[in-house]
């Protein structure tokens, strides 16, 4: 019996059940624990604002240190690059498309033109950063909450598009709300985006952790998000920004890699294309 802790919401449920699923296909049984973090009851200050450490995984992991929960599923996304001691990512999932996407009940928005004001709903710096640089004539307005409160607010008039993850939009089937994909190449998106991480207690029993990992984790995936958050990991000592990075290219043996360094008050700086390999060797 391998038993899963998880968040409430209905995204976080559903990339539970999908895990469990998988889970259930090879032979092993499951028990799915569900609980509110402190990310999910503060809604009305920005994931910048709160201190990003650890908002959405806190509660998680007790219940992984007592033993209560085997391991936990989070979106990789919402991962801190420093796990507390004693824990680890144990697999990550095979990744859905990494990028951005504009949502709204209006198939006309088109950011594009200039002369039609519209107002994106969205509390994440990187993305206001982003529509600022390529779309200065886009208002943004502060959203948070879980998707269908962010949808519900957005109906209600407070806005009238959301930059969503694609990943959590095509999960809870609001595809057909979609009315522009952000290229990556410029919208680089954070790093983890699209990808499913499983987290366990370091003291978690070697024989779980093998099947749990032979089942779950992609490994190209894991390629990616290992590099990505190594690399987060070496530069989130420069504190005064955030440094987007989006996977990385390989060439040559040499690893490619987009950064995007955006300030806390959302602007851009330069893009710059850096070879991490060195950083990476430890
Ligand atoms: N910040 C919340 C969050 N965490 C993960 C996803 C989407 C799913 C994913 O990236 O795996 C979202 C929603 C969003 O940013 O639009």
């Amino acid at each position: 019996m391998i038993t899963i802790g998880s968040r409430k919401s209905k995204l976080a449920m559903w990339q539970t059940l999908t895990v469990a699923e998988a889970l259930n296909e090879s032979g092993m049984e499951t028990r799915i624990n569900s609980m509110e973090t402190r990310g999910d009851r503060i809604l009305d200050v920005s994931i910048a604002k709160i201190g990003s450490k650890g908002v959405f995984t806190e509660e998680l992991e007790e219940q992984l240190a007592s033993g209560t929960t085997d391991i936990a599923v989070h979106s990789a996304k919402d991962m801190q690059s420093r796990l507390p001691d004693g824990f680890a990512l144990i697999a990550f999932t095979k990744r859905e498309k990494v990028n951005d996407v504009l949502v709204s009940r209006d198939g006309t928005i088109d950011l594009e033109d200039s002369s039609r004001p519209v107002r994106i709903g969205t509390s994440s710096v990187r993305r206001k950063a982003l529509l600022r640089h390529y779309y200065p004539h886009v208002k943004t307005v502060e959203m948070r909450g879980n998707l269908q409160t962010r949808i519900g607010k957005m109906d209600s008039g407070a806005c009238d598009a959301l930059m969503l993850a694609y990943a959590g939009v095509k999960r809870m089937e609001y595809d057909d709300l979609i009315v522009m994909e952000f290229d990556e190449k410029t919208f680089i998106p954070p790093v983890g985006q699209g990808c499913i991480a499983i987290e366990a207690s370091t003291s978690l029993d070697t024989a779980k952790l093998s099947r749990v990992r032979d089942c779950l984790n992609d490994v190209d995936s894991e390629v990616c998000l290992l590099t990505e958050r190594a690399f987060l990991k070496k530069l989130e000592g420069a504190a005064l920004y955030r440094l987007l990075v989006w996977r990385f290219w390989r060439v040559m043996r040499l690893f490619f890699m987009p950064v995007l360094p955006v300030s806390m008050d959302s602007r851009l700086s330069a893009e710059k294309r850096v070879v991490p390999g060195k950083m990476l060797k430890r």
